[in-house]
């Protein structure tokens, strides 16, 4: 018993060694991120992005993807305000990303809100994107790559985050992605392996593009160490959450609740990410 116990405590600490190291790498090579994104989401994404120490750039036209895309150092596609003429930009981004090796996100949006919206992530998802981060009903829609419309109630979940294990470990081994399942307690998989992030406040869900933005800041995590994007997804996953965590002690509601996210994310320090991350394995 006691072993196992210390065992866990060590564990708990290398999780948030690792998180904070990502953080002050975000914060010390402020990656450029592309976001091809939404309307709503588009202000709460670049703020995000800016208090974590990266460098937003919500670049969406086709003309601009040959030259703008190779100086980024990666790319957040989401389809939440999709419409046929955004389409082929956010296609030939994540293929340009894709070829240069460069690390992409997909937030699938309401996947399972309308057969467009399932017909254009079923063809985002064939350029490979290095993590797929959406809420448990978006996850379990694509997972089933149907576009059944009971499984979601428009942009919200209607399944807890824990519901979509086996199905967001499905759509890692058919991806080929890192897959992450936003919720009470984040989930990253890589298909094998599961993990999970315990932070967050549920009120955080009554803010609008919440989910955008923490698709956005695990652009940024992967953006500094690609080749351990399970890693960058749930620290990302975690640290947005301890800001969410602190940023409640000073709100009254949803609309303060986003300000003092934003000014938590941007004060974190060693101390606050050490002893408020907690991230276990699930698998
Ligand atoms: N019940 C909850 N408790 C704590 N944090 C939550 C809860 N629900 C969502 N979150 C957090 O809110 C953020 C947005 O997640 P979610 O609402 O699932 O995404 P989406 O907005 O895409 O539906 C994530 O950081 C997630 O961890
Ligand atoms: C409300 C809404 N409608 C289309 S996109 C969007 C924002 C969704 O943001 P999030 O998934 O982060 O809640
Ligand atoms: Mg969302």
């Amino acid at each position: 018993m006691e072993s196992t116990a210390s065992q866990a405590a060590a564990t708990t600490t290398d999780w948030g060694e690792k998180a904070w190291k990502l953080l002050a790498s975000v914060r010390r090579e402020s990656p450029l991120v592309q976001c091809i994104t939404n309307y709503v989401s588009m202000d709460l994404m670049a703020n995000t992005l800016l208090a974590a120490g990266a460098s937003p750039a919500m670049l969406h036209s086709i003309d601009e993807i040959p030259d703008f895309t190779p100086c980024a150092h990666s790319l957040c596609v989401n389809i939440g305000t999709l419409s046929p003429s955004w389409l082929p930009a956010m296609k030939a981004a994540a293929a340009l990303s894709s070829k240069l090796g460069k690390p992409w996100v997909l937030d699938p949006v309401a996947v399972g809100a309308s057969s467009f919206r399932m017909k254009a992530c079923l063809e985002l998802v064939d350029f490979k994107p290095t993590v797929i981060r959406g809420n448990a009903s978006e996850i379990i829609a694509l997972s089933r790559a149907s576009a059944s419309t009971d499984s979601a109630k428009g942009v919200d979940s209607i399944h807890d985050s824990l519901d979509a294990i086996e199905a967001a470990k499905l759509l890692a081994q058919t991806s080929g992605s890192i897959v992450a399942v936003s919720g009470a307690t984040d989930i990253v998989t890589d298909g094998k392996q599961v993990v999970g992030a315990h932070n967050g406040v549920a009120m955080m869900q009554t803010i609008t593009a919440t989910g955008c933005s923490v698709s956005a800041l695990i652009t940024a995590f992967v953006a500094v160490d690609k080749l351990h994007a399970l890693d960058a997804a749930i620290s990302a996953l975690s640290i947005f959450g301890v800001a969410g965590e602190l940023g409640m002690k000073m709100a009254k509601g949803p609309a303060s609740l986003r300000m003092h996210l934003i000014d938590s994310l941007y004060g974190l320090d060693e101390a606050a990410v050490l002893s408020h991350v907690k991230i276990t394995s699930l698998s």
